[in-house]
């Protein structure tokens, strides 16, 4: 249904005023640059299959003509709502070429009549925006107690072909020995790789605690033990889960076996064909969900098997228990950090960044794209310590 036309001086009234500035105060705000019935329906399919967001949404059109506002979109002419701007923070503009921008970064729909498939990616943008830098380092600035997880592979470092090439630079040591120098931080690495690696790579950092294997294993900052979290578990699938793995390594040459203590990965990165063993790594993973107590995990090219006893987001939530936090930043980037992110979704303070595109599917409220990104956070951040950001 088309919206009905209003004069400009019933958009003036200052009770009117008054009453949109107290909707956009408590709402994400979506700026449409003219009046478009497409993006209209979207928004509307948007209303409709995400209905979460009829309460925290507002689409805010530009228009020289005004129309009758409904409760979640608001016509304004250019300069009035220029009036509003500080009052409404606009995360997302869908310029007149609706090309939909968030922040600095771009977002193309190419379809917009596709109203369903464009309203998915509004939802995605709303979801997971792009990390503002400045706004995550005035929050460290002005926090005592601070807790940093990070993911390892694929966050800390970028993913290449031979798991034992992502090694950290100088650099990234660098960065997180001063991290972990300032004792309002706490800094863990929660990886999915076993104890040697993480000992022969990281553990010359006195400062950083250490979780290995999805939190099978959990060294403290300082100490030189590992706290074995499984050792009274039943750990009789992994002959089971072995054999399976050998059976798809043997009928797929170039994938190999990555045989930790309480769980295992099979490659397929570097398989002589990819494809097939992509698509025999479907068959694998439904062989292994056959296997009882434990969880498979599909991450970067690798089927992964551990005891379903253990994940990320187990080992998130026996850290934050031990303070107040008053600033957290969480980033991973594979499925495993999915499970981070949720434990820490309701958590105010929490910044959860997922590495990845913007579409992608994730629990993180934020997004960078390359682990570079984060590195370089890390960065600013020990900077932050002696000057001013
Ligand atoms: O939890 P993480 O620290 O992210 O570890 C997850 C797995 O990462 C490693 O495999 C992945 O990274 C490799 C190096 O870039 C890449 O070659 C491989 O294809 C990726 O799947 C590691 O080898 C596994 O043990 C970790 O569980």
């Amino acid at each position: 249904m088309s919206p009905t036309l209003i004069s400009q001086q019933q958009k003036l009234l200052p009770q009117k005023f008054n009453a949109i500035k107290e909707k956009f105060e408590s709402k994400r705000v979506i700026l449409c640059q003219n009046q478009d019935e497409d993006i209209l329906k979207c928004y509307q399919t948007l209303l409709h299959n995400y209905s979460q967001w009829i309460n925290h949404t507002a689409l805010v059109v530009l228009s020289n003509r005004t129309y009758q506002d409904d409760k979640n979109v608001f016509y304004f002419e250019n300069e009035i709502f220029e009036k509003f701007k500080k009052t409404a923070a606009v995360e997302i503009v869908i310029s007149s070429d609706r090309v939909v921008l968030l922040g600095a970064k771009q977002l193309q729909i190419n379809d917009i009549t596709n109203y369903t498939v464009a309203a998915t990616l509004l939802h995605s943008a709303l979801h997971t925006q792009p990390l503002n830098t400045s706004v995550l380092y005035n929050a460290y600035k002005h926090s005592q107690k601070r807790l940093f997880l990070f993911d390892y592979d694929g966050t800390l470092t970028p993913i290449v072909s031979n798991p034992a090439d992502a090694q950290p630079t100088p650099v990234l040591l660098q960065y997180l020995d001063a991290l972990c120098k300032d004792p309002s931080n706490t800094v863990w690495i929660i990886s999915g790789r076993d104890q040697i690696f993480l000992d022969t790579h990281l553990a010359k950092i006195a400062g950083l605690g250490l979780s290995a294997e999805h939190g099978s294993f959990m060294k403290k900052a300082g100490l030189n033990d590992w706290v074995d979290m499984l050792k009274d578990a039943d750990m009789s699938w992994k002959n089971v889960a072995m054999k399976i793995f050998e059976k798809y390594t043997k009928c797929n040459p170039g994938t190999v076996i990555e045989q930790k203590k309480s769980s295992i990965t099979w490659h397929y990165r570097n398989a002589n064909n990819t494809e097939e063993a992509e698509q025999q790594s479907e068959l694998c993973h439904a062989e292994l969900i056959q296997i009882p107590g434990v969880d498979i995990l599909v991450g970067k090219m690798n089927l992964e098997v551990r005891s379903l006893l253990v994940n990320k987001g187990e080992v998130v939530k026996r850290i934050k228990q031990k303070q107040n936090w008053d600033f957290i930043m969480c980033a991973g980037d594979d499925q495993t950090d999915e499970d981070m992110f949720r434990v820490l979704q309701d958590d105010r303070q929490a910044f959860c960044v997922s590495v990845g595109p913007l579409s992608k599917k994730t629990s993180a409220k934020y997004c960078v794209e390359h682990s570079q990104d984060v590195v370089n956070i890390i960065g600013q951040l020990v900077h932050t310590t002696t000057s001013t950001l």
